[in-house]
């Protein structure tokens, strides 16, 4: 059959391109052609075969079929095809940043990991921070665990300190790792909900599970909902060794302290700020690494011998326990600095494979079983994800230190070794390749182990609820009220109501207070006391480490006013606040009816960052009000204004208002309750001590005048 049509090929008609690319032209059926030329590369196949025209398959006539022959139309979409991989099992969505590690006091003394051995040399690092339970494309403002996981490119082979931002976990085995995995996750007949706990399986597991109360604990509190990466401390969790060049060991705890201190957000927040921008936490990290205001922690360590151990109220190979800091100080020896943002976030931040069985010379592991089972999961888990062995050879996961080994082919090796020998011992002398190191190369600490072979939890591991009841009574009192609306909001959800009354029944060991304010809120009788392995130890002291408001900022830096204006707003109460603003090294952004800005009272024109319905308060962590009186009255007739306000005071934050927003307040409920948490700015004196008064956490008062959980 014969089919009609033009040849395939005429070159469209050009002109200079509005976008800046090159030159623009055409096409006969009107489709956009960008031309190269001058700086613009050429559009090639990856088969690098320069490309003349990327709008139309090669047909036969212009409203013919396509040809096979077309292979720039089949490459380019068989490559799309292809372009998913599976997402991580856990921890899924994430977000990862460049940086380095610089040793500020040298562990020569207990370790020769070379990392630690001189004070002032940096190393690079690689970090991803994530979210346990959701998809890929979920939401950052799970109530959820965060993933703190750190590559190391030391120079003695990549270290990997694959932390949470909570010191404890669920599970004392990983023989329950999937089991806890699953439950959590959205159930399987239904496929919901989606990155949440709030559900049926998973309390259910908690339920059964009385080990998991001490990390359930942290999880209801805010520490599952931070404000952002930058505010969150990280744990290795495990106990680990350090081992010094005779081979001794010293046990030790890793922990990463932010510099800007911790905070979080309240949980009516999070779930708003779920829907105004669920890319809260990666938007927070670029914005601040790209605006120069790099995000820095600490590297602490607790370090301890056998004698500790020995004397310690628990078992250090116990995952589900903490070592006090008031019982071993965290000695500071670094600092982490994340300065670069990834250049593409497939290439670095998805392909990148973290395990904790990456460890130099020097750094070695305890048998706590939840560390031995995690060592061998992770490099299963990434063959699959990432599809070969070769997973090593790709940029971010690679070493940056000399490497010679003979592993060769498999899918997509990228460097295999050169030369005859691809094995040793051989003959071949210097041209041979590789050869052990006694000295330097990694020795296993020489531990001596006896014992039966069994599947055996150790009695020292039968303590459930001891440190779940200290980390609650170290809470601040409002903290504690989280906990128990977080504990009865989860519960409120669950159907069964067996399952509730059971989880109940394990608070009554924790705390009686909790156990009955969670009962009182579900309208639940209380349960009689859970069947505890162990009596409670109930005396433990409480650790101010462990409180999040004890531990709060000590300034505004890092965080964010959102400054609500409108057109005629007082241009002098403006700049005052710009200026403390800029003084305490915070961010902030103009809200405005338009996106186009406002007209200040001294006649300038600012432009906004966010209009008013897009740029809800719970994106900031205090606001300002500087509205005139006409723009009052106007806002006083919009949902989103008034939300702005009722939000900014439900979620105990501080709010400077111009005095011609009372009309505002007044409309929005709040004129009779406005109190030393809401502060009227006239001077710049008032600015300045606005300001200071936002370096608090949140003004908690607030949070008895609404009713924010009817549980509570
Ligand atoms: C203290 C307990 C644990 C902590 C702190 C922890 C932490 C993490 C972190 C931070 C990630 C994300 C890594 C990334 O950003 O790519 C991760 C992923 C993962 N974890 Fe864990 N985890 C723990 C327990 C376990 C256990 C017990 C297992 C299994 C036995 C396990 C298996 C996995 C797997 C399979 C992945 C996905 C890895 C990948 O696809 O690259 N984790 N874990």
């Amino acid at each position: 059959m014969t089919i009609k049509g033009k040849k395939s090929g005429a070159a469209p008609k050009k002109a200079p391109d509005a976008a800046g690319a090159g030159e623009v032209a055409k096409g006969a059926g009107g489709e956009t052609h960008q031309v190269a030329g001058g700086d613009v590369a050429t559009l090639t196949t990856a088969q690098g075969a320069p490309v003349a025209d990327d709008q139309n398959t090669l047909r036969y006539g212009a409203r013919g079929p396509a040809l096979m022959e077309d292979f720039h139309f089949r490459e380019k979409i068989f490559h799309f095809d292809h372009e998913r991989i599976p997402e991580r099992v856990v921890h899924a969505r994430g977000y990862g940043a460049h940086g380095y590690f610089e040793l500020t006091d040298s562990l020569a003394d207990v370790t020769r990991a070379d990392i630690f051995q001189r004070v002032g040399e940096r190393t690079p690092a690689f970090v991803r921070f994530s979210t346990v339970a959701g998809a890929k494309g979920s939401f950052d403002l799970a109530r959820d665990v965060r993933g703190f996981a750190v590559k190391l490119y030391t120079q003695e082979g990549n270290w990997d300190l694959v932390g949470n931002n909570i010191p404890v976990f669920f599970i004392q085995d990983a023989i329950k790792f999937p089991d806890m995995v699953h439950a959590v996750k959205p159930a399987p007949d239904r496929d919901f909900p989606q990155a949440q706990s709030a559900h049926d399986n998973f309390w259910d597991f908690i339920s059964l599970t009385p080990e998991s109360l001490h990390m359930i604990m942290w999880v209801m509190s805010d520490r599952a909902i931070p404000r952002s990466f930058r505010f969150m401390e990280g744990f290795a969790v495990h106990t680990f060794r350090l081992l010094d060049a005779q081979g001794r060991s010293t046990f030790v705890k890793f922990h990463w302290k932010p510099k800007l201190r911790l905070q979080s957000v309240v949980w009516n927040e999070a779930v708003k700020i779920n829907g105004a921008d669920p890319d809260f936490h990666r938007r927070d990290l670029w914005n601040a690494i790209t605006s120069g205001d790099f995000p820095e922690w600490e590297l602490g360590v607790q370090l301890f011998d056998e004698a500790f151990a020995e004397k310690f109220a628990f078992d250090v190979l116990d995952p589900t326990k903490l070592i006090p800091e008031e019982d071993v100080p965290v000695r500071i020896v670094g600092r982490l600095v994340l300065n670069r943002v990834v250049d593409n976030f497939f290439a670095e931040t998805e392909q990148v494979a973290f395990c904790t069985q990456n460890v130099p010379p020097g750094i070695d592991f305890s048998n706590d079983p939840l560390l031995q089972g995690r060592n061998f999961s992770y490099l299963d888990t990434q063959i699959k994800r990432l599809g070969s062995p070769n997973f090593t050879h790709i940029p971010i996961n690679a070493p940056k230190c000399p490497m010679a080994h003979f592993q060769q082919d498999g899918h997509m090796a990228m460097r295999n070794p050169i030369g005859r020998a691809n094995y040793e011992p051989n003959s071949w002398g210097e041209a041979g390749g590789p050869r052990e190191d006694p000295v330097r190369g990694f020795r296993s600490f020489a531990a001596e182990e006896t014992g039966p072979k069994v599947r055996l939890r150790p009695e020292s591991f039968a303590d459930h609820y001891s440190q779940a009841r200290q980390f609650v009574i170290s809470q601040t009192p409002i903290e504690q009220k989280h906990i128990g609306d977080a504990i009865t909001f989860e519960l409120s959800k669950v159907e069964r109501a067996d399952i509730r009354a059971r989880v109940v029944s394990h608070l009554r060991h924790i705390d009686e207070n909790l156990a009955a304010t969670v009962a009182n809120g579900l309208g639940l009788p209380l349960p009689e006391p859970a069947k505890a392995a162990r009596p409670v130890i109930a005396d433990l002291p409480p650790s101010n480490a462990l409180s999040i408001v004890r531990n709060g900022p000590h300034s505004f830096a890092g965080r964010k006013f959102g400054i609500l204006l409108t057109d005629g707003a007082d241009a002098g109460l403006f700049d005052a606040l710009v200026t403390a603003a800029e003084k305490e090294k915070a961010i902030y952004e103009i809200v405005a009816p338009k996106i186009g800005g406002v007209t200040l009272s001294d006649g300038r024109a600012l432009p906004a960052q966010q209009k008013i319905d897009g740029g809800p308060s719970v994106l900031f962590d205090a606001v300002a009000v500087i509205i005139s009186a006409d723009g009052a009255t106007r806002l006083a007739g919009d949902a989103a204004a008034r939300d702005f306000v009722t939000d900014a005071f439900a979620h105990c934050k501080f709010i400077g208002y111009a005095a011609e927003a009372i009309a505002l307040f007044a409309k929005a409920g709040l004129a009779d309750d406005l109190d030393d948490g809401c502060m009227v700015l006239k001077t710049d004196a008032d600015v300045d001590g606005f300001v200071t008064a936002c370096h608090a956490l949140r003004f908690w008062d607030h949070e008895a005048k609404v009713d924010l959980d009817a549980g509570a």
